[in-house]
């Protein structure tokens, strides 16, 4: 296993107009590798996780500084195909979001668009794989023509994870994505998160400290559009060198 940065961010600020929600922020996420964004709501987790794939320039009037890179080149690059990138930098969200069709086909319409499998068997073979890395095969093989909203939610998000591998991304961003989940769903998610970070890179924002430390390598804590601290993620939670990050993740404040 190779400890590479896989992705990084250099001097970054952003801007919501005036508003200045990202101070330079400077960190690597090293390949293979689970890093958390901790923080207080509103400190600009979202916002910066979003940088990481472009996300945020659909917003008018909000505006990045700094560079942002994947294998050393700026993902804010003018030759850079935002489509192929958010192919290489899959995301997946707080609500599960599938599209409103049959299961097998939330999962082929990507990989049909940008051409990474034929219709057919080869398409099965696709949907059958990611949806096995997701942990969702054994659920839905029987009924993968019933609507993607017949699942549970725990199951809708697995979906969701199984559409973002279908495209073989290297990177996943992952924003709170079992903070609308039960227990057991989050557990699973969770263990998925492991077996993910063999193949992938994985950035994950949650609120949920205990989620941190059960499944991150590294962790960024964000304090007021700041990176306050970020450490391997047991030096975090037992010795953070700040007096912010060690406030925050006792619970004396946020
Ligand atoms: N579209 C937007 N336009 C203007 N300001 C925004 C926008 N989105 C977020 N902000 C502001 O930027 C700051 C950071 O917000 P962000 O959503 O990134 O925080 P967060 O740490 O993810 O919070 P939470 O944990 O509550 O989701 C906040 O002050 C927020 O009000």
């Amino acid at each position: 296993m190779t400890t590479q940065a896989k992705m990084a961010a250099e001097n970054v600020d952003f801007f919501y107009g005036d508003f200045k929600a990202l101070k330079d922020i400077n960190i690597i996420f090293p390949e293979n590798r689970v890093t958390a964004l901790i923080g207080p709501s509103g400190c600009g987790k979202s916002t910066f996780i979003r940088c990481l794939n472009r996300m945020n320039e659909l917003i008018p009037e909000a505006r990045l500084e700094g560079k942002v890179a994947l294998d050393g080149a700026d993902i804010n690059d003018n030759k850079v195909d935002v489509v192929d990138l958010r192919r290489r930098i899959g995301m997946v969200f707080q609500k599960p979001n599938p599209f409103p069709k049959a299961i097998y086909e939330n999962i082929a319409y990507a990989p049909r668009i940008h051409g990474v499998a034929k219709k057919g068997p080869e398409m099965d073979e696709l949907v059958e794989t990611s949806l096995r890395k997701a942990g969702l095969w054994d659920e839905v093989a029987d009924r993968l023509q019933a609507p993607a909203t017949s699942l549970s939610g725990g199951q809708q998000q697995r979906l969701c994870i199984a559409r973002a591998l279908a495209v073989q991304p290297e990177v996943l961003l992952m924003d709170e994505p079992a903070s609308a989940l039960d227990p057991i769903a989050t557990q699973k998610i969770e263990e998925l998160i492991h077996e993910l970070k063999e193949k992938l890179t994985i950035i994950i924002v949650t609120h949920n400290m205990q989620q941190a430390a059960r499944v991150s390598d590294y962790t960024a804590f964000f304090y007021m559009g700041e990176l306050v601290e970020v450490d391997e993620t047991e030096t975090m939670f037992t010795k953070p060198s700040k007096k912010q990050t060690e406030e925050y993740i006792t619970g004396r404040f946020g």
